[in-house]
């Protein structure tokens, strides 16, 4: 479903990624782990189009992320931060916010349907987003992140500001994401989260070092 090959990435004149390439499986859980600064978070910004590669291709579907309008792709690779981020008053908006800057009405339904599985109730909707729990934070831009039904999933380290508790709501989340079908690519430095995995990517300096089923 998604081709990365040989990809570099270069800041100023430092090399932060090189040679990278893998394929991710339709479905497939891949959880990306490596020491801090290896280059991680980069690799995902460029997967989610957030930073282009110095050199080497993407392919998503079988075509070229480059023959993607930008609006297009960004709806099949959806994006989830390390800190929750929302940007409206109130949770409801915040939901609505996909289907507006795509000029969409909301689909309640929708909403509805996902909220039991981030874990979340109704009573959240109409909460004003600065009143809500770290980890409730995150389960909102879970489902945010899933609204416009992506192909793929990005998450990078959206445990890592969260307590125990939190963190393991999110984990059986992205656990019934994956089986049922959503394929997954999961930056974490958490090993005990490795094991959810269908297979792991150990990045080292900017290189792919290891590749474990
Ligand atoms: N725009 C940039 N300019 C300069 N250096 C950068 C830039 N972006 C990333 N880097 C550097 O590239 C390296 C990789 O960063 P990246 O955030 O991808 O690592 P990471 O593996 O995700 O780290 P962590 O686990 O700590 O989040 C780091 O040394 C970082 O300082």
């Amino acid at each position: 479903m998604l081709e990365l090959n040989d990809i570099s990435y270069m800041a100023g004149n430092r090399t932060i990624l090189q040679g990278i390439s893998f394929n991710v499986r339709k479905g497939e859980l891949l959880m990306v782990s490596g020491p801090s600064g290896s280059g991680k978070s980069t690799l995902l910004r460029i997967i989610g189009d957030q930073l282009s590669p110095a050199s080497g291709s993407i392919r998503l579907n079988g075509r070229s992320i480059l023959e993607y309008r930008p609006e297009e792709y960004r709806q099949k690779v959806s994006y989830v931060f390390q800190t929750p981020t929302l940007f409206m008053d109130t949770v409801i908006e915040d939901l609505e916010f996909p289907y507006r800057i795509r000029s969409a009405a909301p689909d309640m339904e929708r909403i509805r349907e996902l909220l039991p599985e981030v874990g979340l109730t109704e009573e959240i909707l109409q909460k004003e987003s600065r009143v809500i729990s770290g980890g409730e934070k995150q389960r909102v831009a879970l489902l945010r992140s899933l609204l416009i039904a992506p192909d793929i999933l990005l998450l990078d380290e959206v445990t890592a500001s969260l307590d125990r508790e939190n963190a393991r709501m999110i984990e059986n989340t992205v656990k019934c994401l994956s089986a049922r079908g959503m394929t997954i690519i999961w930056v974490t430095h958490d090993p005990d989260q490795l094991e959810l995995s269908d297979r792991v990517l150990r990045i080292r300096d900017g290189k792919v070092v290891e590749s474990i089923a």
